[in-house]
């Protein structure tokens, strides 16, 4: 029936079963993975190559409800991503965020078995090498994707809360929304630059393997009214009739997967 997605994060749907229909998911290199710092090198290959990003201040964006969660599509134009672990320059594509029914999960990524409240991801393409989004998502060096840890504090994320206000206009999968706003990402970022990278996945069908993961070691904050309003999304649309509190998408992240024999690299302490 139309309710039925041909993937989720329900019992029916959720990531257990994705390799059926989508067979990249039962690959050797997806992502998440869970984090075993004792397994990171930290060899000089990535010594102060630092991740340099340049993001502008002053942007027009759309806010987007996939059904799966929220999505701000940047014109990546005056973007670009280097450095750390990336051999080219790369543009910012969009950026979303994954989070749990609770706060003692959510996160894609965990460290050590530890998972936060949320992630923020934000996925950039190799518009060095590729033409597109499409091509370079069909390339094992296409995309380069930051991982932003998320954990509970008292105050709000005052970057965040300009995204967040835009929420009550996209409840409905399909809705979304034009802003444009002077968002400062550096304070979406974490202080500190350290971070751990290694060769991955999409976290979401079709779950392809073209993604260069930088998982930045510091957590920002955000507060548990902000997470609220995630989870007030609905993964329908508008003309599901279905009682108000169903549809809530209170969970949408893929657990981790097995590192295998893929090497986990970190830059910083
Ligand atoms: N969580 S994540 O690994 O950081 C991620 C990155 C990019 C994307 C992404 O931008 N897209 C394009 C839109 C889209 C819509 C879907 O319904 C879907 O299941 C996946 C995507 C992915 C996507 C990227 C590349 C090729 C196909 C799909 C999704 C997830
Ligand atoms: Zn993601």
């Amino acid at each position: 029936n139309t309710m039925s997605l041909d993937w989720g994060y329900t019992d029916d749907n959720g990531p257990s079963t994705w390799a059926e229909k989508y067979p990249l998911a039962a690959g050797a290199r997806q992502s998440p993975v869970d984090i075993d710092t004792s397994k990171a090198t930290s060899d000089n290959s990535l010594v102060d190559r630092e991740i340099d990003w340049s993001y502008p201040s002053n942007c027009s964006y759309r806010i987007v409800n996939t059904g799966y969660g929220w999505r701000v599509d940047t014109y990546g134009d005056d973007t670009a991503l280097s450095g750390g672990p990336l051999s080219e320059v790369y543009k910012l594509e969009q950026f979303h965020c994954h989070w749990g029914a609770t706060n003692d999960e959510g996160s894609e990524h965990t460290v050590d078995g530890k998972s936060y409240a949320a992630e923020l991801h934000l996925v950039h393409w190799n518009s060095e090498k590729y033409s597109s989004f499409k091509e370079a998502a069909s390339q094992p060096d296409g995309l380069a994707v930051l991982g932003v840890f998320m954990e509970i504090g008292n105050a709000d994320n005052a970057e965040l809360e300009k995204i967040i206000s835009l929420i009550p206009k996209i409840i409905h999968k399909g809705q979304d929304s034009q802003a444009s706003f002077d968002l400062d990402f550096g304070s979406l970022l974490p202080e500190s630059k350290h971070y751990w990278t290694y060769l991955g996945s999409l976290t979401t069908p079709p779950c392809n393997e073209c993604v260069i993961w930088t998982v930045f070691k510091e957590p920002i904050t955000i507060s548990e009214r902000q997470l609220e309003v995630f989870r007030s999304l609905k993964s329908v649309g508008e003309e599901d009739a279905i009682e108000p509190e169903e549809g809530k998408l209170v969970k949408n992240y893929r657990p981790p997967l097995p590192l295998g024999n893929r090497v986990l690299r970190e830059c910083g302490p």
